[in-house]
């Protein structure tokens, strides 16, 4: 990134505020009311007390001259009441204003998440997941590092900002009564030197915000750090210290990034300093002459005073300041996305029958290459897999298997040609209709720290009570023992983080999984994908458990995807990507007999297993 690109846009620093401002309704009504109400009151009795405390300095020398029970002692009191009510009451509204500022706050950082998190789920695929803009408003979400780009913030310094305006405005009004042109030019000073110092916060706050990639890179290292999964390799490769310099590298070049931008420019602090200095000067000099002349009286010149004095209460410098403009920054950012993302939402232009796929699913002519890449990992796949058969898929790494299966769950949409269900164009169908028709069970499978029943049952969690089920979908993979023997059987916890909860081991876990993906046939998916479903069993075993699920499968449409060939062997029908084309098809026999790539991988494997007694 170039310093150019922390540049404020025009009115940045407005337009984030008054982003803030608009959700304050969308919050609550009645307290946006009362805050409304609270800024002006808070704004009002300093000023209230100001000129009743400066009316009371000037009325006091008459009242002691007319003694007491005196019509102008009287007034004397009356000033006195109204000064102290103003304080007491100035104190109470303060509380409440905060008090309410606060909550405001942290309920509109609770609606940005929602409505960020509903945002980022909206999409039917995760291309989305991959962008760095996306990505940098997640991180402010999470809320990570204490970071000082807080939406709450922004409440909080709008809520003491405003009031203070509005004081700083009321001292300027009573100044034009001294003299109307020092009183306008106060009028006017402050809000120039407020957006001139709001548009510099906002400046700082973008070159912290635009690094948020590289804070991402050292947040990602001090997490390698203290997290139990990469612990283990952490630990027996002695990589600790090498990860904590890493990161404190990463850090200090951050920071020494950030501070050399956080300076004020100097034009900015020229303008602003010999704008304040050149009008407190004059206010104070005029002041001083009048007083002097005795054209104003005692009295008023104090109220003058006073007024000149609390405009200086005027937070445009301070961090109050600051965070309003650094809060409200990433406010637009995330209602902008918010609309990028609908945007992109496709239009559901087809409807799928209920039974499908009934004949075929096929891929034509599918070309894909993931965002931001140019290169094709998919490039003119024409593959049609009759309903109710199994496929095996098999190719050397990176040949685009997984990118594959992928589009065909829809977690990314082809570049070029189209994939049909029956003839159904998949691009019209509504995502979540395509979803209820598949399970699938990725290389990377999630090991989520939960109970052994929701990792089950998250296959269709709307069936998590059924019990009969879940042991349905446990029995063919083997585990119903290894979970009757865990402390709390289906409820205990699979992370040995929490109390009670325990650890499994990669094969345990892989058939937990699969038992996930099980679980979503049984409650009417109807094409089961396997992406490397039992890497971490044996040969024999993967072998074993995929001739069961054939068996429990059979009618289903299964793709499985494997390096295995004892499990591949085993499908009706076997494809041979290479380069994200079909290079060979056939079945096991066909593919032999044509003695091409499978044919030699195959006997390969057949060999060094044959040697490898233990296998
Ligand atoms: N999220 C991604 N972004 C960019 N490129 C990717 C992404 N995922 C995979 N690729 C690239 O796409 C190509 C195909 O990957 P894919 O995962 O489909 O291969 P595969 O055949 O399943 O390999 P393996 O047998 O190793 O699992 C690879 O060159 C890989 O580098």
């Amino acid at each position: 990134m170039t310093p150019q690109d922390a540049k404020p846009v025009r009115f940045e620093a407005g337009r984030a505020v008054l982003a803030v401002v608009r959700l304050l309704p969308q919050i609550s009504r009645p307290r946006t009311a009362l805050f409304a109400a609270t800024t002006v009151l808070v704004a009002a009795l300093p000023l209230a007390m100001t000129i009743a405390t400066g009316l009371l300095i000037g009325a006091v020398p008459d009242a002691a001259e007319a003694g007491p029970g005196s019509p102008e002692a009287r007034h004397t009191y009356v000033l006195l009441g109204v000064g102290v009510a103003a304080l007491l009451l100035g104190r109470l509204v303060n509380n409440v204003h905060n008090a309410n500022a606060f909550n405001l706050g942290r309920e509109l950082e609770l609606l940005l998440q929602d409505r960020l998190v509903a945002a980022v789920a909206r999409p039917a695929g995760i291309t989305h997941l991959e962008d760095d803009e996306v990505l940098a408003l997640l991180r402010i979400a999470r809320q990570l590092g204490g970071d000082f780009i807080r939406p709450e913030r922004a409440i909080r310094g709008l809520a003491a900002i405003a009031p203070e305006f509005l004081s700083a405005a009321g001292a300027s009004i009573v100044l034009c009564l001294f003299n109307i042109w020092i009183g306008l030019a106060w009028l006017v000073a402050w809000p120039l030197i407020f957006i001139a110092m709001q548009n510099e916060y906002t400046r700082v706050g973008k070159t912290a915000y635009m690094r948020s990639t590289e804070m991402r890179e050292s947040e990602y290292m001090r997490d390698l750090a203290i997290s139990a999964e990469p612990a283990k390799e952490i630990r027996v490769w002695g990589l600790m210290g090498w990860l904590l310099d890493r990161y404190d590298r990463q850090w200090n070049e951050r920071m020494a990034y950030t501070n050399r931008f956080q300076r004020l420019r100097a034009r900015t602090a020229v303008g602003v300093v010999g704008a304040l200095l050149a009008l407190t000067g004059a206010t104070a000099l005029l002041l001083a002459q009048s007083g002097l002349d005795g054209a104003v009286g005692f009295a008023a010149l104090s109220v003058y005073l006073v007024a000149l004095t609390t405009m200086f209460n005027f937070s445009a410098f301070d961090d109050t300041a600051a965070f309003l403009a650094l809060g409200a920054l990433p406010v637009p950012k995330v209602l902008a996305l918010e609309s990028t993302l609908t945007v992109d939402e496709r239009p559901v232009t087809a409807e799928l029958p209920s039974a499908a796929p009934e004949r075929t699913v096929t891929f034509a002519n599918v070309a894909f290459a993931y965002p931001g890449s140019e290169r094709p990992v998919i490039e003119g796949l024409d593959l049609e897999i009759e309903a109710g058969t199994s496929l095996a898929v098999v190719g050397h790494n990176g040949a685009g298997k997984t990118s594959l299966v992928k589009l065909l769950a829809g977690l990314y949409e082809p570049t070029g040609g189209k994939i049909t269900v029956d003839g159904v164009d998949l691009a019209g169908v509504d995502p979540a209709v395509w979803r209820t028709r598949l399970s699938a069970l990725f290389q990377d499978f999630t090991r989520y720290q939960l109970t052994v029943r929701d990792n089950i049952t998250l296959g269709a969690p709307h069936l998590a009570d059924d019990t009969d089920r879940i042991w349905k979908a446990c029995e063919p993979m083997g585990i119903r023992d290894l979970i009757d023997s865990l402390p709390n059987g289906l409820d205990t916890v699979l992370s040995s983080e929490y109390e009670g909860g325990t650890d499994l081991s990669g094969g345990q876990w892989q058939r937990i999984a699969l038992a996930r993906a099980l679980f979503a046939v049984q409650a009417g998916a109807k094409i089961l994908i396997l992406d490397e479903p039992a890497a971490a069993l044996d040969v024999r075993a993967e072998a074993e458990l995929y001739e069961q699920f054939l068996d429990i499968t059979a009618g289903l449409t299964t793709i499985v995807i494997s390096h295995r060939f004892s499990t591949v062997r085993r499908a009706d029908r076997i494809v041979v990507l290479d380069g994200g084309k079909v290079v060979e098809d056939g079945s096991h026999a066909d593919l032999m007999a044509l003695g091409g790539r499978y044919a030699e991988a195959f006997t390969l494997q057949a060999n060094r297993l044959a040697r490898t007694p233990l296998a």
